[in-house]
């Protein structure tokens, strides 16, 4: 896409070619124009440039096409969705449905239904059912047009961390099961580890960066890393599970990085992603003994950088073809003499296993 929108105090310009699968999380502070974003590709907001997804165009002004937004075969969620409050859950699923005409229909409602967790709730009005699974209906309704591609603007910021909580895996699969893209706006870089594929960051209506999330994650020269939230994201499998210990080993793609952590029940073979935070790793020159850490790697120095407080520094590490983060206080990497090209221990106190 290249899109151009100038307004009187923003200007959006974007020209991007984004993976046609998968989740791509738009990331950016408020007001650097993600919102922008998704209405210029749902057609909502009239954007100069050129649009193609999946091979069809729908828009490019130099052939003066613009497909409206009613003809566009997108799936739009917004924060706070809004179902038809006098129908049920069942009607406003129906009411998706009656939009796609059956050559259309590539996407089978019961299907959603079940993704979704959602096949008991038809015969609910809106007003009844918890912001979580009012959500759940929104997205069934956006898939039930069977769409070429689904954007979610913020689809979890109205909830709270227990209802997020709720709905992630559900997005989660969708993605898996579905195949259909999504664009997924979010301020939260935990949203963004849990789901994204693909991360686009914004700032002031440009592309600051875009690219795989795991590598974007890990990178030390942009505001994403900052903050208590920095840390990776490591893709891999369950390895090996202790019945005894209740722990489950973790293994990166490469098996150079094996962590161990608790047992969740998930199946060894599994692909899981890992999230580390930086805060949760430290140090060392040499393999430490007589330590409560179990998680111990060998790995070197990749880089450093600058953290949001001057005393703190972030050290970036790799192990095998894995990075970690690691957040240590200026005088430690100092003390420690870090520097690019060192061999070192990376110790990582507790992981988050997202299944
Ligand atoms: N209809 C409009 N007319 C003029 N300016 C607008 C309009 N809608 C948004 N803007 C401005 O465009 C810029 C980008 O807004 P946008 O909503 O895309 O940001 P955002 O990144 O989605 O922000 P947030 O994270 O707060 O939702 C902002 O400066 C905003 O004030």
């Amino acid at each position: 896409m290249q899109l151009h929108l100038p307004r009187p105090a923003f200007e959006l310009r974007v020209d991007l070619e984004l993976p046609a699968r998968g989740v791509t999380a738009l990331f950016g502070p408020s007001g650097c124009g993600k919102t922008t974003l998704l209405r210029a590709l749902a057609g909502v907001e009239r954007a100069r440039g050129r649009v193609m997804v999946a091979g069809e165009t729908w828009q490019d002004d130099t052939r003066r096409l613009f497909v409206p937004p009613h003809l566009r075969p997108v799936g739009y969620v917004i924060q706070e969705a809004a179902l038809f409050p006098h129908l049920d859950v069942r009607g406003n699923l129906e009411y998706g449905l009656r939009r796609t005409p059956q050559a259309r229909r590539r996407i089978a409602l019961p299907e959603v239904l079940e993704l979704l967790g959602i096949a008991h709730l038809m015969d609910r009005r809106p007003a009844t059912l918890s912001g979580g699974e009012r959500q759940r209906v929104a997205i069934a309704r956006a898939l039930a047009t069977s769409p070429q591609l689904l954007l979610l603007d913020e689809p979890l910021a109205a909830l709270d961390a227990r209802r997020k909580a709720e709905v992630l895996p559900y997005l989660d699969a969708l993605q898996a099961r579905l195949g259909v893209p999504i664009v997924y706006v979010t301020h939260s870089v935990d949203e963004v580890a849990r789901l994204a594929d693909h991360l686009v960051l914004l700032e002031a209506g440009l592309v600051l960066a875009h690219g795989p999330a795991s590598g974007m994650l890990a990178r030390l020269d942009f505001p994403l890393s900052l903050g208590g939230d920095a840390g990776v994201v490591l893709e891999g499998t369950v390895a090996e599970r202790d019945a005894h210990w209740q722990l489950a080993r973790f293994e990166a793609e490469d098996g150079a990085c094996q962590l161990w952590t608790r047992d969740h029940g998930v199946p060894v073979g599994r692909a899981v992603r890992l999230r580390v935070l930086a805060r949760d790793v430290s140090i060392a020159r040499a393999r430490q003994v007589d330590t409560s850490i179990g998680n111990q790697l060998r790995g070197v120095v990749d880089a450093l950088g600058d953290d949001e407080h001057p005393g703190l520094v972030l050290v970036r590490v790799r192990v095998g073809e894995a990075v970690l983060l690691s957040r240590l206080t200026r005088r430690s990497a100092h003390a420690l003499a870090l520097a690019p090209g060192l061999p070192v221990w990376a110790q990582v106190k507790t992981v988050a296993l997202m299944e």
